[in-house]
């Protein structure tokens, strides 16, 4: 799978170890950066996650910030993209069953790396349930759309 990452300068150790972990599991990763300790601003890193993923060139983003917050309200406004925050196993499930998410959003401040490596492990291999789960994905599209819900 290629997997496009980015952090800001909060973010760039646990960037590191999840990109060379999923070089390991043979994805292909296109790390956008931040590389430095310089004090960045999150939202064009998410921008550019968001848009290669929007835009099919990635199929998954990955976004690690301080707390992850702003980055997933940032990637989240990129049309198409639905970036879960997700600082445990169970929120990564859910994230990818429920929600279909297609950038992971995490916190260096809030979780260590090994726990970033479970949750982004979970967050890839849980499969969508569809269903239920598709409707309400169709009915935040529609959203997005600015067109008004039944
Ligand atoms: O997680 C974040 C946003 O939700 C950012 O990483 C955080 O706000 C950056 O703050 P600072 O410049 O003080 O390190």
């Amino acid at each position: 799978m290629r997997i496009v990452i980015a952090a800001d300068h909060n973010g760039v150790a646990m960037k590191k170890r999840l990109a060379a972990w999923l070089a390991d599991r043979g994805h292909e990763v296109d790390d956008l950066g931040t590389h430095g300790g310089d004090v960045v601003d999150y939202p064009a890193l998410c921008a550019s996650v968001g848009e290669q993923v929007a835009g099919g060139s990635a199929e998954r983003g990955i976004v690690v910030g301080g707390t992850g917050g702003g980055e997933a309200i940032a990637c989240n406004k990129i049309r198409g993209i639905r970036a879960g925050l997700c600082h445990s196993e169970f929120l990564a499930e859910i994230s990818s069953a429920h929600n279909r998410s297609n950038v992971l959003v995490l916190g260096a401040k809030v979780i260590d790396e090994e726990a970033a490596v479970r949750i982004a492990e979970v967050w890839l291999i849980t499969p969508f349930k569809g269903g239920v789960h598709q409707r309400r994905l169709d009915q935040i599209e529609a959203l997005e759309r600015g067109e008004p819900l039944g």
